[in-house]
């Protein structure tokens, strides 16, 4: 119950901006905090921000174990954290990682979007979207650091950064694949993922629900750079110092060129698009693949 009601509060904070949640690690500095003197820490309990005021960046880590699925907090206090760096001058660029071994994100909660309300389904489909507008359309350099396996909404994630570097391990693999839980990626999934990888290599692995270990997630281009595991923080920093090296005015604008026409396509209908979802899960065939997909992942143990 008191979940429930957090979570509300938590989505309703989404409403009102100038709202902010209590820091969670108020002001802790120095090298326990991840990366030498001057690095400091705020964020909340499930996304836990560093920032580094001296180098302008902040790194964002998701930390819901066990597979840092996107529940609603997650969700709401991840927009939350952006927005806060974002109103913030000191920051020009966010790194967004894991700090779940071997997991960047499971992708959405599904506990959230099987046996639920419409009330909750239509609160939850909105957080959704809403990280997804942020994100996408953030001024600042987000760079995702991929540590672990990224599916679906995961995947869905990076694909909204400016650019993706992978740890190189056949177990992460990356993609979105809704049709293999017999659900299908609304559009503005499949628009994110035609804008990286092109039609044709976009409709083969939607159809096909692929999701690509390293090498081939780095041929068909649904990441930028492959780097051993160990690596994958150092060289999301150095693409991001290229990335930084531009001025922001000219590179803020030419990433609102490239973007917003496929945002303004969700922005112009978000009420519909909340429509449509809810009654395309609340279908009782979505709903039974659904459940049959997660007793699947919970016997897997068993
Ligand atoms: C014409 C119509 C057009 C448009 C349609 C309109 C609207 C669209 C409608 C819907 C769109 C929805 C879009 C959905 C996007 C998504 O992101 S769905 C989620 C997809 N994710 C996955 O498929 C990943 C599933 N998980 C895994 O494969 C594995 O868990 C893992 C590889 C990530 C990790 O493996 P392990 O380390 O072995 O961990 P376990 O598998 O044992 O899992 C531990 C624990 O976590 C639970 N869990 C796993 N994933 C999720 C999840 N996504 N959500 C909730 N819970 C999850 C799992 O059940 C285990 O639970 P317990 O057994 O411990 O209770």
């Amino acid at each position: 119950m008191a979940l429930m009601v957090g979570a509300r509060v938590l989505a309703r904070n989404l409403l009102r901006p100038w709202s902010r949640l209590p820091d969670a690690v108020p002001g802790r500095t120095g090298p326990a905090a991840g990366g030498g003197d001057g690095v400091r820490c705020f964020g909340s309990p499930r996304v836990l921000v560093e920032t580094d005021p001296a180098k302008g960046v902040a790194v964002i880590k998701l930390k819901n174990p066990p597979v840092n699925s996107l529940s609603l907090e997650v969700l709401t206090e991840f927009v939350i954290s952006l927005e806060k760096l974002e109103n913030d001058k000191t920051f020009r660029g966010v790194i967004v990682t894991s700090d779940c071994p071997g997991i960047f994100s499971a992708g959405l909660d599904l506990t959230e979007m099987c046996g639920k309300s419409q009330a909750h389904y239509a609160e939850y489909w909105r957080a959704v979207q809403e990280l997804w507008l942020r994100l996408y359309l953030s001024n600042l350099v987000v760079i995702a650091a991929i540590n672990g396996v990224s599916p679906a909404g995961g995947c869905l994630i990076s694909l909204t950064c400016d650019y993706r570097v992978l740890a190189d391990n056949p177990k992460y693999s990356i993609g979105l694949n809704e049709t293999l839980l017999g659900i299908v990626a609304p559009s503005w999934f499949k628009d994110t993922l035609v804008n990286t990888v092109g039609h044709r290599t976009a409709e083969r692995a939607l159809q096909l629900g692929l999701l690509f270990p390293p090498a081939e997630a780095l041929r068909v281009g649904i990441v930028d750079q492959v780097v051993p595991e160990d690596q994958v923080h150092s060289a999301a920093l150095s693409v991001m110092a290229r990335w930084l090296a531009i001025p922001d005015h000219a590179r803020q604008l030419t990433k609102n060129l490239m973007r917003k026409p496929t945002a303004d396509r969700l922005v112009k209908q978000r009420d519909a698009d909340i429509q449509y979802f809810l009654q395309f899960i609340s279908r009782d065939s979505i709903q039974k693949s659904l459940r049959v997909y997660l007793d699947k992942l919970r016997q897997k143990k068993g």
